[in-house]
């Protein structure tokens, strides 16, 4: 009897030791924590919606050939997580592997773009913007935030954490082919930076249009055939510059826009032909313009037979070659010569003029 009470005294102060040492661990554990995030070494721990989605376009910028961009990102409305469900559908879905760096990037601060991939759309803007995101100096969207035309009202702010982290010397870039046909895109980028740098990837305007159409073709297989939809009225052969896929193709237009707010040295024009026959030539003038040292040349790419389009050579490690997915290089539906010659008719005087402008022949007509 007197030795149980005995244990049952021993027990008891052996519990409050117990206690007193979780309390004391705990303590620590919370002070340890509560340094580590004044320091600002929480970056990693869960975070609200709305930063996730950072993370996720932060991790986007380092997977290639994401097709999110304007089929997907044209879908979305402005809220955050709907943002953050398509781009995370993009990466489970992309036929891309996955085996890229796919580290947080803690590193460094979020820039305004210095270069931005205003346009055009279906001239070879992803592309473009894969290419380049293979230079080290580079950092750029992998979506593209549609902030100039579509959601301006969120301000800079927002904008400015949709990019990736930079460090000194590397360049923040994005792309959204929208901006080109926006007419409150130039005011808006020139007070965001007068400095900024416009790449336009331009494409023979007829081949372009047949691309648009054959998008979104894609997405609404009743959609009325293109000779359809391009004539204002077929028996005159009066073009309807109000369908989208004709009115982007107007490049001298849009262009005088642009050049109410920037000098041309202020633009580099990219032949989407060129970037598909010769792409490392391509890629050897647009690192000049933004300054980079020309890491990107002819090593990194081979021609895919089976795609019909350059695709980037597999880096180390990997075991697959780089392509464009699906939506890129889509066979073109067959349009009657005459309708084609109809428009290219209707596009040559806006060619030469944008020929004119620009101080380059696209060799178009
Ligand atoms: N390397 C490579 N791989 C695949 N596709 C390539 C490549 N280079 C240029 N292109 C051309 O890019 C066209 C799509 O243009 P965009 O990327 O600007 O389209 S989009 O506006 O973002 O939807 C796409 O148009 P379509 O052929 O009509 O699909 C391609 O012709």
């Amino acid at each position: 009897m007197g030795c149980s009470k005995w244990r049952a005294a021993f027990n008891f102060g052996h519990l409050k030791v117990q206690s007193k040492l979780s309390v004391f661990f705990t303590m620590i554990v919370l002070f340890t924590y509560l340094f580590y995030c004044l320091n600002g070494y929480c970056d990693s721990l869960p975070r609200p919606v709305y930063d996730q989605q950072t993370n996720l376009q932060n991790k986007l910028t380092l997977n290639y050939g994401q097709e999110a961009s304007q089929e997907q990102l044209g879908a979305y409305n402005a809220s955050p997580a709907s943002l953050v469900r398509d781009q995370l559908s993009d990466l489970l879905n992309s036929d891309v592997p996955s085996n890229n760096i796919s580290v947080a990037n803690n590193f460094g601060s979020k820039k305004f773009p210095q270069a931005i991939i205003i346009g055009v759309k279906k001239g070879g803007t992803r592309a473009l913007l894969e290419f380049l995101r293979i230079h080290p100096d580079v950092r750029a969207v992998g979506a593209e935030p549609h902030f100039f035309d579509r959601f301006y009202d969120k301000g800079l702010e927002w904008y400015r954490n949709l990019m990736p982290r930079t460090l000194e010397g590397q360049i923040t870039m994005e792309k959204t082919p929208s901006y080109f046909i926006t007419k409150e895109a130039p005011r808006r980028v020139f007070t965001m930076s007068r400095h900024t740098k416009l790449i336009v990837v331009v494409r023979d305007p007829v081949t372009r249009a047949v691309s648009d159409y054959t998008q979104t073709l894609s997405k609404s297989p009743t959609l009325p055939s293109f000779q359809n939809l391009v004539f204002r009225n077929a028996t005159t052969g009066l073009i309807d510059t109000s369908w989208s896929a004709v009115r982007i193709g107007i490049y001298a237009k849009h262009l005088e826009n642009w050049l109410r707010f920037f000098p041309l040295s202020r633009f580099l024009f990219v032949s989407g032909e060129r970037l598909v026959t010769d792409p490392a030539g391509e890629m050897g003038r647009v690192q000049d313009f933004l300054g980079l040292k020309r890491v990107v040349t002819d090593k990194h790419f081979y021609f895919n037979q089976t795609k019909g389009f350059p695709c980037l050579k597999k880096p180390e490690g990997s075991s697959r070659p780089r392509c464009l997915g699906k939506s890129k290089g889509r066979p073109h539906p067959q349009i009657p010569s005459e309708v084609l010659l109809r428009l290219r008719d209707f596009y040559r005087p806006f060619n030469l003029k944008f020929y004119q402008m620009t101080g380059q022949n696209f060799g178009w007509d």
